[in-house]
């Protein structure tokens, strides 16, 4: 059997730095070549960054793509590694019209390319298309109609991105049509809970359907809301699996594949689908057989709620480095939220790039303000401490303001304060809502929702705690300091807005209202139906209703770490001005 050395770089890439993502291909190259590659893969659209979003409708960036593509295949001969084949994901644009899709020439494509010997060999587009959760790509792109298949040392490789292997039909089929020995899928798929179980199971099946090794390579890093987890995978035909990277962790998977010879005659006409196989012959001779040295390993999972809280971490990381910050600014209030997403911002930037803030009022707890100081204590943050009680009264001497005008006063007097900070000291201001507040609009417009990333936005309270304690355990089992007080996990949660408040006087108990907000909100269930499934009558129309209505403030909310299949943002787009109540009670006027 031929044999291959394959290397799969499970890499970072910045969208919209064309020079800055070159560079890291012809690094990450030169580690492959080191190793002793015969083939070398990089993510979906690496070149440009994933997701483009309305980037690619500018035509100056698709024509910066396809000659930045051009020069990396120079790049990589003048480094010495033109005899290696490489594929790299890049934008590009159709040469022809697509009538089927409305699309004249020209129209943007999800592509990728194989360079060699200084040349693009191939390219070819992406032919599923994903347009559901967070993804548009009907709004941008027009599918590739191709099966690509390069020869490399005597082995057919058929090649595929992304969604090609999510949907059924296309490339996978036809890849066993064309008689491939391998096929490699190259990917930016985003993070989200329990999805790395689902991704294995589809690269099994998917092998098994293509009747091939099959080799799925994933993106690592950040990218506004999305964190890309890594977790590639190669399995066999059978659909063993042969080789699992680690999560969340950039590398380079370096292995020896034992593949089929590649038939004499190379694979043409049209096969599944209607893909018109595009043959390459790169080099046609099997390799002189040699003993594999680098077999497969499988890097162990980590357990769930590590899995999210590096998620997080990761999300929060990418966006405060990618956007050119070094430093966050939180409000400590002593409370779980803000203390969790302290302890998060520590881990992703380093505590001496984090700084607190206590803006103690008259409602404030001792205990709040103690549990601040000790959070600050234990992590190592900066800290200081402003009272808002002196702001506090000279606006009340001129408004004169009372009830929940008075309450919200105090948390948009610090949130004022925060971006004064934010803007004096040039730090990026972190908004600690939870995805249980958010849904039922339980903060205050441009008071506590104030901020430039919401690190915790996907999380319900009731994981907010659970990742608390798993954070504080996991310290404790490395023999560090837990980061968060016990007291604020323990003690009920209040925003101390007036005298005795606890989150419960306006929100039911966090246990019963996350179980309903999943239902409503990620399960799209109706109210009949989760009423049926046992929840009080009155409280699920209660909190339904919450939800409805607060949807103008989440469109105001900044963006934070996607950890669910449906986060708060690209996730569930509904409208603002909207009459139709699930309650059956419609809103008028
Ligand atoms: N459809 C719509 N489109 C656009 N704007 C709309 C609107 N409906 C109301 N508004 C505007 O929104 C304003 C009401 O919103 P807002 O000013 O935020 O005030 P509101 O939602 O009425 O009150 C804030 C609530 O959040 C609680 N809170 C505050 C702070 C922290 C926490 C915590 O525990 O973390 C909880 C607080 O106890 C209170 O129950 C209205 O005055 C109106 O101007
Ligand atoms: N005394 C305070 N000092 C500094 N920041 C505060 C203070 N009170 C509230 N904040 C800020 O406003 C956010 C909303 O806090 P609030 O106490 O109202 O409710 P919460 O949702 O229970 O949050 P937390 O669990 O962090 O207290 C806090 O996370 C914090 O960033
Ligand atoms: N980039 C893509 O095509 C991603 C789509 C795919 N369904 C995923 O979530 O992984």
């Amino acid at each position: 059997m031929p044999q291959l050395r394959l290397a799969l770089n499970q890499i970072d890439s910045t969208v919209g730095d064309l020079d800055g993502n070159a560079e890291s291909v012809v690094r990450w190259t030169r580690h492959s070549v080191e190793q002793g590659a015969h083939l070398v893969a990089f993510p979906e659209m690496m070149l440009t960054g994933y997701p483009v979003e309305d980037l690619a409708l500018r035509s100056s960036f698709v024509e910066a793509s396809r000659a930045a593509l051009r020069a990396l295949a120079g790049r990589l001969d003048d480094e010495g590694f033109g005899q290696v084949p490489v594929i790299v994901g890049y934008l590009d644009r159709a040469e022809r019209a697509t009538p089927a899709y409305g699309q004249p020439a020209g129209a943007p494509q999800n592509a990728a390319a194989v360079l060699h010997g200084g040349e693009v060999v191939l390219t070819f587009a992406k032919h599923h298309l994903p347009n559901y959760g967070v993804f548009d790509e009907f709004r941008y792109f027009v599918p590739g109609e191709t099966l690509p298949v390069v020869r490399v040392h005597g082995v057919d490789v058929a090649l595929a991105i992304c969604e090609d292997l999510w949907q059924d039909g296309g490339r996978v089929p036809a890849a066993r049509s064309a008689g491939a020995g391998l096929l490699v899928s190259v990917n930016a798929s985003p993070y989200e809970r329990d999805k790395d179980d689902t991704r294995l199971e589809l690269v099994r099946k998917r092998a098994q359907e293509a009747g091939c090794t099959t080799a799925y390579l994933a993106m690592i890093g950040g990218q506004d809301e999305l964190v890309f987890d890594g977790d590639s995978i190669v399995v066999d035909s059978a659909g063993e699996v042969i080789a699992r990277a680690p999560q969340f962790e950039q590398g380079c998977v370096v292995l020896d594949l034992d593949l089929p010879a590649a038939a004499a005659t190379p694979p043409s006409g049209t096969v599944d689908d209607g893909l018109r196989v595009e043959h390459v012959v790169l080099s046609e001779d099997p390799l002189p057989a040699y003993e594999p040295e680098v077999t497969g390993s499988e890097a162990p999972r980590l357990e769930d709620d590590e899995e999210i809280y590096t998620a997080l971490v990761v999300g929060l990381r990418a966006y405060v480095a990618k956007n050119g910050f070094r430093s966050v600014l939180i409000g400590l209030s002593g409370g779980i939220d803000s203390a969790l997403c302290a302890a998060i911002a520590c881990d992703a930037v380093g505590p001496d790039n984090v700084y607190g803030v206590s803006m103690p009022s008259r409602y404030s707890s001792e205990h709040s303000k103690g549990d601040a100081g000790e959070l600050a204590e234990r992590t190592g943050l900066h800290f200081r401490t402003v009272p808002i009680g002196p702001m506090f009264d000279a606006y009340m001497e001129s408004l004169e303001l009372t009830g929940l005008a008075e309450e919200n006063l105090q948390s948009r007097l610090r949130g004022t304060m925060l971006m004064a900070l934010s803007n004096q000291e040039g730090h990026i201001v972190l908004a600690p809502g939870n995805k249980s507040e958010l849904a039922c609009g339980y903060s205050t417009l441009y008071g506590d929702s104030v901020g430039a990333y919401g690190p915790i936005k996907d999380v319900y309270k009731t994981n907010v705690f659970r990742l608390a304690k798993w954070r504080n355990r996991a310290a404790a089992e490395r023999g560090h300091t837990p980061p968060i007080p016990e007291n604020s996990i323990t003690k009920p949660p209040s925003a101390e807005l007036r005298p005795g408040q606890v989150d419960t006087d306006s929100l039911p108990d966090y246990d019963v209202l996350d179980r309903v907000l999943k239902l409503y909100v990620d399960g799209d269930k109706g109210r009949e139906e989760i009423v049926a499934l046992g929840f009080d009558a009155e409280l699920v129309t209660r909190v339904l209703r919450m939800t409805d209505t607060a949807e103008y403030k989440r469109r105001q909310y900044p963006p934070g770490t996607k950890i669910s299949a449906k986060g708060f943002g690209k996730d569930r787009r509904l409208p603002i001005t909207n009459h139709w109540r699930d309650t059956g009670v419609p809103r008028r006027g």
